[in-house]
């Protein structure tokens, strides 16, 4: 069945029965539970864009497997223009939502792991590339929402997986059967899953050959027998279940619902094995998957600081300080940083190549650069946001406070700005910015895609410090003298 309206989409979820626990105690219908509501209507998102006929260009693609008409999230890029259109639509779905959406993570590990099957064929002559397309054919068919699932919990962080204390610490082959194979670990912080259908597995790091056991790429349904999620604690988890002004975002929730995913001895049939010990591929999957991904957060987060700047000159107004020349300048400066993280994205798109495979790749260096000014720009954002709105942010009374018999005329009283602005209208407006710019918020901008260091590393390789020093000695009129360093 192809998943298409948002219907579809709940009734799916609905049907498929995964295991997941939220606070100590298994969920028996997410679709029904007030933690995980915000999530599903953020995803209900990418799949109502696509009918909504203003967004179709962005919304939706042509399939190069099948010619058919499909959701772009499940597209394989065919040029520069599809990489461009993916940013735009980024932004537009985050002007709808204020959160994560939550597919481009699963979007990007489909096209790295399309690009590397590809590249592993060509090289020690498997057929991996044969069955990820077909794979990718039902993925596009059905319009299922995929996890990208990289990042292991990875225990000790200074040793190798198969030095780790307890070897489930990495996600990795327990058993190789005719039929398939046998997998044990975990994926941690996996943005959408509860309310996904399918896991890509890929390798969380290089691995040697002494870890080829984790150099591991295959699909997993969540509804497997051995596969159960913890959903993740966030800051204002708890207002989800009272009323809607306290929750800031009452209908989307912030960042992406993530959860701890545990894989315990899993079969995976060979059909949906796409990596199997090639461990020399595994840094080129997670360079390819990390730079797709970095590729997105000019787009998304460009698209959330929107409203944040929205609501800060919201806020402004509402007490009386919009017209002071620091708050248009504080205003001024966030557009700028978030211009600049949009750019970015836009400019490693522009600059995307095609790879061996057919599909195109953004710049790789430009999309570290992007995701890293991001890491800075978004934490930037939320400073000046904090400082334009006042301390009230961190004091604000409840909503049931504003709505009890005996305090609410106090509440109403003294939280009152400008005179034809209500106290109620006011709270919700700062809510929303406390919502946005607080603690679960921020660090998915700076750990989300890879912590900032990752991206120091890939300047390190990619943007050519010998070629600089050689232009430099050129024009300093220093003859080819040898090195010292
Ligand atoms: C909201 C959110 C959503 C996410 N969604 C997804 C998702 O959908 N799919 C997915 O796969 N991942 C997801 N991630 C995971 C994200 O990619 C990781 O958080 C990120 O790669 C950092 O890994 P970590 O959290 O294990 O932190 P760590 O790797 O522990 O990093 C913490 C610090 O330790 C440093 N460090 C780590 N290892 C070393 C070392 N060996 N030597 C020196 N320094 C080291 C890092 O540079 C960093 O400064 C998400 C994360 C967040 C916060």
């Amino acid at each position: 069945m192809q998943i298409r309206t948002k219907d579809d989409y709940v009734k799916s979820l609905k049907e498929q029965g995964h295991t997941v626990y939220y606070n100590g105690e298994r969920v028996q219908d997410i679709t029904t539970h007030p933690a995980f509501i915000p999530h599903i209507n953020a995803a209900s998102k990418t799949y109502e864009m696509a009918l909504a006929p203003e967004f179709e260009d962005l919304a939706t693609a042509v399939s190069h497997l099948t010619g058919e008409r499909i959701n772009r999230f499940t597209h394989i890029h065919q040029t520069v223009e599809d990489l461009i259109k993916k940013v735009q639509l980024l932004r537009a779905i985050a002007h709808e939502t204020g959160s994560c959406f939550q597919r481009c993570v699963g979007w990007d590990a489909l096209n790295a792991t399309y690009m590397t099957t590809y590249d592993i064929d060509e090289k020690f002559g498997t057929s991996y590339h044969t069955r990820f397309t077909e794979y990718l054919k039902m993925i596009q068919s059905t319009n299922k929402m995929v996890v990208g699932g990289m990042t292991d919990t990875k225990g000790d962080r200074s040793k190798p997986p198969h030095q780790q204390a307890d070897p489930d610490l990495f996600t990795h082959v327990v058993e190789r059967r005719e039929d398939g194979i046998i997998i044990s670990g975990n994926k941690a912080h996996q943005t959408g899953a509860a309310n996904s259908h399918e896991i890509l597995i890929m390798p969380t790091q290089l691995m040697r050959e002494a870890d080829k056991d984790y150099a591991l790429c295959c699909a997993v349904p969540l509804s497997s027998p051995g596969v159960l999620q913890i959903f993740g604690r966030q800051t204002n988890d708890e207002r989800k279940f009272g009323g809607r002004t306290d929750a800031g975002n009452p209908d989307f929730g912030l960042v992406g619902g993530e959860t701890l995913i545990v894989f315990d001895n899993v079969f995976v049939p060979w059909e949906r094995v796409f990596m199997c010990g090639e461990h020399e591929f595994s840094g080129l999957l997670v360079e390819r998957f990390a730079t797709l991904h970095r590729q997105n957060y000019g787009g998304c987060k460009g698209g959330v600081s929107d409203i944040i700047i929205g609501a800060t000159a919201l806020a402004a107004e509402m007490q009386g300080s919009a017209g002071a020349s620091h708050v248009k300048d504080k205003l001024a400066e966030m557009m700028h940083l978030t211009e600049t993280i949009y750019s970015g994205s836009i400019s490693c798109s522009a600059m995307g190549r095609k790879t061996p495979s057919g599909a195109f790749y953004p710049d790789p260096l430009l999309a570290n650069c992007t995701k890293q000014n991001v890491t800075r720009h978004i934490y930037e954002i939320a400073r000046l946001a904090h400082d334009v709105a006042g301390g009230i942010l961190a004091t604000m009374p409840f909503e049931n406070d504003l709505k009890s018999k005996e305090i609410g005329k106090y509440v109403e009283k003294y939280l009152a700005g400008v005179p034809g602005v209500s106290t109620e209208n006011r709270i919700r407006i700062l809510r929303l910015i406390e919502n946005m710019t607080g603690g679960t918020a921020l660090v998915e901008s700076m750990h989300g895609a890879g912590s900032p260091q990752t991206q120091k590393v890939m300047y390190g390789r990619l943007s050519k410090l010998d070629m600089k020093k050689k232009m430099a000695k050129k024009l300093a009129g220093i003859e080819d003298e040898p090195s010292q360093v």
